[in-house]
């Protein structure tokens, strides 16, 4: 058994050969949200989101997913209210996605997967010098997920589609100026919420997640130009960037709530 467990290890992405869990872990993400067993809460606020366009400033490779990286140093783009006792600055936006439409999405909901996930990354830039600092704090990080299902083509997303083969290759960088990511979340309200961690190393214990309930949709094209995106650089064998999730956590001393009955 522990050599089939090697074997299966040394299948995994360099990022997610052991340890898979970090010892004394107590609020791990992902997680499967089990809709019955979430939790109401009215005093949840419906959450606020005012995003700049022109913060926006390139796409990278970084060899795991591609981040949309934000200009950080003001209070430009941010999100207010939800679960969160103060503003949280928007730093980048990445995807996770499958190799086939059958899974992708870091996150379950009653054990579904979907073929990918968004998630836009806020740090508390109100208690923190940094996102470094941010990082290792228990209320340093504000994580939204979005669910991407298979449908209609998402015009939003075509423009950072049309962009991804300048930055096939691990460490690649294209400049990105003007994109406004608030396009990419679903007008409806509703989402889950619950206290978790990054979902690659460091796997610090420092993100409030609110996931939204909808999904948005997205066409199989669009899919599969985040499976031609590669994991490795340029000149050494390629591998397809896909199955760039992390296997699912245990929920352990947690309630889910959700901000709608
Ligand atoms: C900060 C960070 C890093 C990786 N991932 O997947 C996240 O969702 C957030
Ligand atoms: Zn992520």
């Amino acid at each position: 058994a522990c050599s089939q467990k090697k074997a299966r290890n040394a299948a995994l992405h360099p990022l997610w050969q052991s340890p898979l869990t970090i010892p004394g872990g107590t609020r791990q993400s992902p997680i499967n949200i089990q809709w019955r067993d979430s939790v109401y809460d009215p005093f949840l606020k419906p959450l606020k989101i005012s995003y700049d366009p022109t913060t926006c400033l390139h796409i990278w490779n970084n060899g795991y997913s591609f981040l949309v990286e934000f200009d950080d140093s003001t209070d430009r783009s941010i999100i207010i209210g939800g679960p969160l006792e103060n503003q949280y600055r928007l730093k980048q936006f990445h995807f996770h996605w499958g190799a086939i439409n059958d899974w992708g999405s870091e996150h379950t909901v009653d054990s579904k997967f979907y073929p990918a996930e968004l998630h836009l990354v806020h740090w508390n830039a109100v208690e923190y010098p940094s996102f470094e600092d941010a990082v290792m704090e228990g209320n340093g990080l504000a994580v939204i997920g979005v669910f991407l299902k298979l449908g209609a083509r998402h015009e939003g997303l075509q423009t950072l589609v049309d962009a991804l083969p300048a930055v096939r290759h691990k460490d690649t960088v294209i400049e990105f100026d003007v994109f406004d990511p608030s396009c990419l979340i679903p007008s409806c309200p509703d989402y889950w919420t619950y206290a978790g961690s990054l979902t690659t190393p460091p796997l610090t214990e420092s993100v409030t997640w609110i996931i939204k309930k909808k999904p948005i949709e997205v066409d199989e094209d669009q899919l599969e130009a985040f499976r031609m995106l590669l994991f490795t650089s340029d000149g050494e064998e390629e591998k397809r960037m896909v199955d760039n999730f992390r296997p699912l956590q245990p929920l352990m001393n947690r309630t889910v709530r959700s901000s709608f009955r």
